[in-house]
């Protein structure tokens, strides 16, 4: 068995329900990205249960064995021992993406899928994290993060899977969470410009909105008032509102 690197988040699935539940998913589809392949726990199920195409990336060189083996007994099965953030993944020709993946590269994936990517995914992700990408405006979860994804997904949550189901087992407990593309997602240059918008409103989540805004995006308060209100504070405003007020910025 081989001797989990912390530094690279390894810690390898072992419930069969977790993966059946990926399988379910991905046999939606034809051609996937996995990220962060490890063992190939995930990879080795879907590819029994229907026939897809699987790029399955993997940062760990001393895998390669496992992953050599995966793709002779299933030809669909595409290793490459790559980062699957630095440089950016290219997902041109794939349909989904999916990956039980290292908490650390959480951020940079999820930024990537918002910006670059829109495909339909499927991740494993911290719980806290799952709950932040799902949280409604003026709760304490709601941040910069829900504000960029739910711009582009709609998040489905679905079940904990709690520290039994890896070895070795993490501190905390995890979540699957489904993004289904929304039609109305911003282009990506606007998605750029509220991720610019939200780095600076969000660093005063509690003041008011407005006054925040009108310091971010240099515009007369008053004309902000207009559209987001006198009394409303930075981690109360809806997703599109950030839109609204970029928007605001030409007229
Ligand atoms: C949480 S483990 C999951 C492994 C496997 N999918 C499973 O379900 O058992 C995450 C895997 O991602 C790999 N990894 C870590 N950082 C990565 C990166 N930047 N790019 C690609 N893979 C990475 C780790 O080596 C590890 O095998």
């Amino acid at each position: 068995m081989l001797r989990a690197r912390r530094e690279l988040g390894q810690h390898f699935l072992v419930a069969r329900w977790v993966a059946r539940i990926f399988a379910g998913w991905a046999c939606r589809f034809r051609r996937l990205l996995e990220v962060g392949v490890g063992q190939g726990f995930l990879t080795s199920t879907i590819l029994r249960s229907c026939s897809v195409e699987i790029a399955g990336l993997e940062l760990d060189l001393r895998l390669v064995g496992e992953l050599a083996s995966i793709s002779f007994y299933f030809t669909g099965f595409m290793p490459v021992i790559a980062d699957a953030v630095e440089p950016p993944l290219r997902l041109g020709g794939v349909d989904a993406v999916y990956g039980s993946i290292p908490y650390n590269i959480t951020g940079p994936l999820l930024s990537l899928l918002v910006v670059e990517a829109r495909k339909p995914a499927l991740l494993l992700l911290q719980r806290e994290v799952v709950d932040r990408l799902a949280a409604k405006p003026g709760t304490a979860s709601y941040g910069r993060i829900t504000v960029l994804v739910r711009l582009v997904y709609d998040v489905k949550p679905g079940p904990v899977v709690p520290p039994s189901a890896f070895r070795p087992r993490p501190k905390v407990y995890s979540r699957i969470v489904e993004l289904v593309p929304r039609p109305d997602a911003p282009s990506p240059d606007m998605l750029r410009r509220v991720e610019e918008l939200t780095k600076c409103m969000f660093s005063e989540r509690n003041k008011r909105a407005a006054k925040v805004a009108a310091k971010c995006i240099g515009i007369e308060l008053s004309k902000i008032e207009g559209l987001v209100g006198r009394d409303i504070r930075v981690y109360q405003l809806e997703p599109e509102k950030f839109i609204q007020l970029l928007d605001s910025q030409n007229g």
